[in-house]
């Protein structure tokens, strides 16, 4: 990159160094202390060098360096390509250094001699003048001519490894502070043709000053790539599985025992799958070896697009696989999906290039620490419930806890179910009216999903919602809801109550799924005519403030379709008061715990009273959930609030009980 250096100099009058400005032609433009032409500067026996290194300069237009003897004494000369064709130059006084070198230099050569002639690089730092030498066969490791590499430490740092930088400094620390005998550090070089070199490092600071500082430091480079890419190779062969380069036995033991350690610790689940193919012999048998160790390596690709980056997937050999998958935030819903999904990816027919095959598998499920106290154990248990999954007809996945396989299997069943209850007319409606403390406010109520289970009898949303977010059938689900509610309000507007208003409480996948189809919802209920805020839609603060959420709740869209915003649960948690403020929002919902504290004088008390103010400030009415006494209601009443829910005042009922609830407002 070429510097760009205004006509003033302030910036070059800030170097502490000499320096000068000069043109291709080695014309001095702007200087610093310098004769006005560098001939009169530089010694003549360096002057053949300076052309050669100056013309190779002005063809790559990259920095480059020179020792020199400048006005009768040594210096380090840094060339800077500027914009414009011009060169800056600056020059370091290394003269001390020089004659330091000169006196050493018989000594010095001595060993320096000894040490190279092992086939090391030899480096010598003065570490309090900053200068940093190379021998020559330091400079040959890595293709480096003797003015390629400033005399510097920074210089030699930079062409270091960003991996391997902290390390190297870690252990340098060490030795200076008289931790260390010998410094000693493996590391990684850029050559000079852009390739990298291991090489291990070893020193020893040789002078201190009277205060203990390290003075000067000598060094080798050892070329050590050779041995490291055996040991990679090494390294990869003990721990790898050659047919499919999935993790081996060794490798996964030493995962798993991390895992548990961590799970322990952070008292996290982990589950191990041991997964083996059904008759995969048959494959061998009929289609051959080759064919089988096609299938086995397109088997472990399948596997692993079945799971997260983070999981991991072994081979332990055969057709046996494991699936170590960790941190289970939700639990057992995480393993049964990965398990489905396995059956269902490996249960897919296998091209092998011109015949083609199908197996099955069946997995075993074993649980850290529901099932197993260690890794030993937990592979036991996950083997047993293999062995079960074999025993009991192939093709599937068994848990080794008869709880744990009973309760997959109601939720497998519950979610066939769940599959059937729209087509089957079971899900219901409810609706809660709120109680309005005024005449004039809008009547409301809130709309509650129930499912008529043939069996289990009417279940609340929360027997079933979890599944059908995590199978995805809750996009159905919430615009049946949305349908049904948005059509039985036109009704009701229609014969009864013109100015009724239904919230509704949709859940963060499905808003942000509908979110990128807002006009799709728009027109959907353009078909009921319904006018603006006539269904009110209740909001947590995290979905308010979803970053994926931001631009659906400020479309005009969201307005036109006829809704309006409210913030429910707020009070419940860190709640900030910011969000009262939130464009689009009509209502606050006060959380159900501050109204159960609620007492004459108590804390809650003064909350609700500074909350309903500081929301009528805003223009926003307030409703208190979760009302079970007539003493909390009166004291809402007198605290302001504008409307109430709760059992006790007006229970949730189906549309026909709240048709009649209307008529006898
Ligand atoms: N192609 C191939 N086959 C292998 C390899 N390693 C083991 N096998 C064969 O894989 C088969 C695994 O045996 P099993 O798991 O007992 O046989 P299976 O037919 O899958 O029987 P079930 O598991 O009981 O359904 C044996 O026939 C082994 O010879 C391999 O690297 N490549």
């Amino acid at each position: 990159m070429n510097l760009d250096v205004s006509d003033d100099d302030t910036l070059l009058a800030a170097l502490p160094h000499p320096w000068w400005v000069a043109n291709d032609d080695q014309l001095l433009l702007r200087r610093q202390s310098s004769p006005e032409r560098l001939e009169d500067a530089i010694a003549p026996e360096h002057w053949a060098e300076f052309q050669r290194r100056w013309q190779e300069g002005i063809e790559t237009r990259r920095p480059w360096g020179l020792q020199l003897q400048w006005l009768g004494r040594w210096h380090w000369l840094a060339m800077q390509p500027l914009q414009n064709e011009l060169w800056l130059g600056i020059l370091t006084d290394i003269s001390a250094l020089k004659a330091a070198e000169a006196q050493l230099h018989e000594a010095d050569a001595v060993w320096k001699l000894a040490l190279e002639a092992t086939g090391d690089g030899v480096w010598d730092w003065y570490i309090q003048s900053g200068v940093e030498l190379y021998s020559p066969g330091f400079l040959r490791i890595y293709g480096y001519a003797a003015d390629d590499i400033p005399p510097s430490p920074e210089a030699m740092d930079a062409l270091t490894h960003p991996d391997d930088r902290a390390q190297m400094a870690l252990d340098r620390a060490d030795h200076f502070e008289g931790r260390s005998a010998i410094y000693r550090n493996e590391h990684r070089v850029r050559c000079k043709d852009g390739s990298w070199k291991w090489i291990l490092t070893r020193g020893m600071v040789i002078a201190r000053d009277a205060q203990g500082q390290p003075l000067r430091m000598v060094g080798t480079h050892t070329d050590i790539t050779e041995r490291k890419s055996s040991e990679t190779l090494a390294w990869r062969a003990a721990n790898f599985d050659a047919l499919t380069d999935l993790p081996n036995r060794r490798l996964l033991a030493e995962r798993l025992d991390h895992d548990l350690k961590k799970g322990q610790r952070e008292q996290l689940r982990v589950a191990l799958l041991a997964l083996d193919l059904d008759h995969f012999k048959a494959v061998n048998d009929s289609l051959g070896h080759d064919a089988g160790d096609a299938l086995l390596r397109q088997a472990a690709a399948r596997i692993k697009a079945c799971v997260r980056e983070v999981d991991m997937v072994a081979r332990l050999g055969g057709d046996e696989f494991v699936v170590l998958l960790s941190e289970l935030g939700e639990g057992p819903a995480v393993v049964e999906r990965v398990a489905g999904a396995l059956v269902h990816s490996l249960g897919q027919p296998f091209e092998l290039g011109l015949q083609s095959a199908q197996v099955s598998c069946s997995i075993g499920v074993a649980l850290y620490p529901d099932d197993a106290p260690d890794a030993a154990t937990l592979f036991k248990r996950a083997d047993q419930a293999l062995y079960s999954a074999k025993a009991e007809g192939r093709d599937g996945y068994r848990y080794f806890t008869r709880s744990l396989q009973e309760a997959a299997r109601s939720r497998a069943r519950l979610g066939d179910e769940l599959r059937l209850a729209l087509a089957r007319h079971e899900f219901r409606l409810r609706f809660q009216p709120i109680v309005m403390r005024e005449r004039g406010l809008p009547p409301e109520a809130e709309v509650l999903l129930r499912w008529q289970h043939p069996m289990l009898g009417l279940l609340g949303p929360d027997s079933f919602l979890p599944l059908a977010e995590s199978t995805g059938l809750i996009h159905e689900i919430g615009a049946w809801v949305l349908k049904q509610s948005a059509a039985q309000l036109t009704q009701w507007r229609r014969e009864l109550a013109p100015d009724l208003r239904l919230a509704l409480n949709l859940s963060g996948t499905q808003l942000r799924q509908w979110g990128l189809s807002v006009t799709d919802w728009a027109t959907r209920l353009g078909q009921f005519s319904l006018p603006g805020q006539a269904l009110v839609l209740d909001l947590r603060e995290a979905q308010l403030r979803d970053p994926q959420l931001q631009d659906l709740f400020k479309l005009p869209a969201l307005r036109a379709a006829g809704f309006s915003l409210a913030l429910d649960d707020f009070g419940s948690g860190d709640s900030a008061l910011a969000c009262l403020s939130h464009p689009g929002l009509g209502q606050i919902k006060l959380a159900r715990p501050l109204i159960q504290a609620l007492r004459p004088d108590s804390r809650s008390d003064r909350w609700i009273t500074a909350l309903t103010e500081l929301a009528h400030a805003e223009g926003l009415h307030v409703i208190a959930k979760g009302v079970e006494q007539a003493s909390q209601a009166r004291l809402l009443w007198e605290l302001g609030v504008d409307g109430l829910l709760g059992q006790h005042l007006a229970p949730a009922m189906d549309a026909e009980a709240f048709s009649r609830w209307l008529q006898e407002r």
